[in-house]
């Protein structure tokens, strides 16, 4: 964009002049008026008496309303227009500015109670500029049959804190602390604006008078609870609003309904004693948070109004010249007013989604209190600020450098002017001295003459002496006219030279005057550049301190968490490490384990099958061996009973029948028990056998 171009659309901050009307206590003291406002010449004078003269300081502004004017006039005459510029889509701004107790709070609030309305929604008499805004803005809304939403905030700024007088709890029933921890803090929107983190977005429809009653309420209370000095509290009241507008769209003809921003509104009170603006009409640091919520508004994209207000009566004079000071020199300062484009649904919710994802990892990174979120764009842009800052920083030092060698130049120049005119000074003085020898010389001359000539005419002498002195004398005569005249070139030419010397030192003296001037001019200059910059450095390094401070901590807090992490990662690692240790250790013992087992097994198996085969042949042995006995007990038993039927037969006769019988009987439990033992050892020796089997069996699957 050309230099033209943007210089076209620079306009300046509008600023107004409010005198109110004397309050009843000072018409009762009769307090003289030391304000008189000619709002058709838009003047406002100032009387003031110094060293017992009566001087009139008189200011011009945009626009003056005397302490008759009525909240319809100023509103009528000023701020209709500022309201049809929001509509058209501008962001506009408008404070009032002035000393306690002069109508702030009056012309933006004014009395807009609802039961004071006219029946049919008109507004009281005294309804400030906020209401009737809110009105107009409403009312041109409806008319357009437009579909809108309309947000508002209002917030107070006391002591660079931020309260929020919509939010919804009863102030009356939170702690002085809990209210302190209740601040809301500022932040870069990422578009270049600011905004209030936590402030209560209220979406209004036309009943917007509840909700300045209860923001204004807090505001009363609060000012009451906290002791606060009105003066130092700021209020500011904001009002956003969206449409939606039908738009064709290609061939398409059902068009697509855009979500627009058209503008805010924004209206607050600020007090004398916090201008956000200096002399050098450059944004000031000195009340931060007020200068970075009016940042957009004093030499921003927005619109600005000031209504500067003050009070006609004498006690407040010295405030009044001081509001009016600042009033007109902010009369000066630039905006660059921008409409704001139009929005597509699309973009708009990638804006949300955005918004989301930042308040998202703000909110992620103050849960976890592991440092601050900052979006990258805004890390990269604030780099690049501060990259620009340096820059900046360093051009002023070079600047400065410049200035300073301008400054020696002109200096040693004008050390030389001095000398030239001390120098000239002497000269005149010598010529003068001469002049006043050779008039001393001529007055001598002048007077030989005139006794040589009283002489002549008293003696007597001869027509010779007479032709001779006469000749004498008219030599004499010649010598001295000559002398005279010689002297009288002398003197002319002293004169002259005196003339010269007088109009050079004339010249000399308005040179030397006009270099200390500008001397002086390039000393207040540079003074004020080297504040300035003092100013932006002092700024910079704290800001830069700041960021530091927060690096800091966040490499603290990152450390931290990674020494805290790399510990447990520390000890997980070792307990893995012994886990895996006694893994493999287990393991490798499963192995041979596993491997003995199966040795073991297949031992055990064989020796089971042995065993199987062994005890299966012990008792095929052990059958055979006992059918053998058995067979072998039998046919003794047959033999022997044969042989003890012969020998009973034998006996019969020879002994009794009870000992034979009896012998039988011996020899009959003999041989069963016998075969009992014989039946008994092998019943024990299966036993074993079994139990040795059941044995191997379990350790065998314990092992697998
Ligand atoms: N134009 C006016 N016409 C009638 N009364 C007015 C006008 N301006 C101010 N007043 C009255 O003057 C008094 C002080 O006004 P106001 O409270 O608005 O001042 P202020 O500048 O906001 O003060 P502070 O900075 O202390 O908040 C109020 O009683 C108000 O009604």
């Amino acid at each position: 964009m050309s230099l033209r171009h943007e210089k076209e659309m620079e306009v300046n901050v509008q600023v107004l002049l409010l005198c109110r009307p004397f309050s009843d206590d000072e018409l009762r003291s009769k307090a003289p008026q030391v304000v008189t406002c000619n709002d058709y010449n838009r003047e406002v004078a100032v009387s003031q008496n110094i060293a017992g003269k009566h001087i009139d300081r008189v200011f011009t502004f945009d626009k003056v309303f005397g302490p008759n004017a009525r909240q319809q006039d100023l509103y009528d005459q000023a701020i209709i227009p500022i309201v049809n510029e929001v509509l058209e889509g501008f962001n506009c701004t408008i404070f009032a500015y002035g000393q306690t107790g002069t109508g702030k709070t009056y012309t933006m609030e004014g009395e807009c109670k609802r039961s004071k309305s006219g029946p049919n929604g008109e507004l009281p008499a005294e309804a400030g500029v906020i209401p009737r805004a809110v009105k107009q803005i409403f009312d041109t809304l409806e008319s357009q049959n437009a579909e809108y939403s309309v947000k508002v905030t209002f917030l107070e700024l006391y002591n660079e804190e931020i309260t929020d007088l919509l939010a919804p709890e009863e102030l009356s029933k939170v702690s002085l602390e809990d209210k302190q921890k209740k601040q809301l803090p500022l932040m870069e929107d990422g578009k270049g604006g600011i905004l209030v983190r936590g402030l209560e977005e209220e979406i209004v429809t036309s009943e917007i008078f509840t909700l300045l009653e209860r923001g204004s309420a807090k505001r009363r209370t609060a000012e009451t609870l906290l002791n606060k000095q009105s003066s130092r509290s700021h209020s500011l009241f904001s009002i956003t609003i969206h449409i939606k507008e039908a738009t064709p769209e290609g061939s398409c003809k059902r068009g697509r309904r855009n979500k627009q921003e058209l503008g805010y509104f924004r209206a607050g009170d600020q007090c004398t004693c916090g201008a956000p603006w200096s002399r050098s009409l450059q944004m000031v640091f000195r009340d931060s948070k007020l200068t970075r919520l009016l940042r957009d508004s004093l030499g921003g994209r927005t619109k600005t109004c000031i209504i500067a207000t003050v009070s006609p009566e004498v006690h407040c004079l010295e405030e009044t010249l001081s509001t009016l000071d600042y009033a007109h020199r902010a009369k000066h300062i630039k905006n660059k007013p921008e409409v704001n484009q139009k929005m597509m649904k699309s973009t708009l919710i990638k804006d949300l989604y955005g918004e989301i994802e930042r308040l998202k990892a703000g909110e992620g990174s103050t849960r976890e209190k592991n440092g601050v979120y900052i979006p990258k764009e805004r890390f990269y842009q604030e780099k690049s600020e501060r990259k620009a800052m340096a820059d900046q920083i360093e051009q002023m030092g070079l600047t400065i450098e410049n200035h300073q060698k301008q400054y020696d130049d002109l200096n040693s120049r004008y050390i030389e002017q001095v000398q030239h005119c001390s120098d000239l000074s002497n000269k005149l003085d010598t010529t003068q001295e001469k002049n006043k020898k050779l008039q001393k010389n001529l007055n001598k001359t002048s007077e030989l003459l005139t006794n040589t000539e009283d002489e002549l005419r008293r003696s007597q002498y001869t027509v010779k002496e007479k032709d001779f002195i006469i000749s004498v004398q008219r030599k004499a005569e010649n010598a001295l006219a000559h002398q005279a005249c010689v002297l009288r070139a002398d003197l002319e030419k002293v004169l002259q030279d005196n003339a010269s010397l007088f109009l050079k030192i004339g010249r000399e003296d308005k040179l030397n005057l006009d270099n200390r001037a500008v001397v002086n001019n390039f000393q207040a200059e540079l003074a004020q550049q080297v504040g300035y910059l003092c100013n932006i450095v002092a700024t910079s390094l704290s800001e830069q301190s700041e960021h530091l401070k927060c690096v800091e901590k966040l490499c603290h807090s990152f450390l931290g968490v990674h020494d805290k992490v790399v510990l447990d990662l520390k000890n997980k690692v070792t307990g893995l490490r012994n886990l895996y240790l006694s893994h493999t250790e287990t393991v490798q013992n499963d192995r041979l384990h596993k491997a003995s087992s199966d040795g073991v097994l297949e031992e055990l198996s064989s020796l089971i099958s042995s065993n199987g085969r062994s005890i299966q042949e012990f008792l095929e042995s052990e059958a055979t061996q006992a059918g053998e006995i058995f067979d072998e007990l039998q046919s003794s038993l047959s033999t022997q009973q044969g042989e003890l039927a012969v020998f009973a037969r034998e006996m019969r006769h020879e002994q009794s029948r009870s000992d034979s019988e009896k012998l039988i009987a011996d020899m009959t439990s003999l041989v069963s028990d016998h075969i009992r033992r014989q039946m008994d050892l092998v019943d024990e020796k299966l036993v074993d056998l079994r139990q040795s089997s059941i044995k191997n069996k379990t350790t065998n699957m314990c092992h697998q």
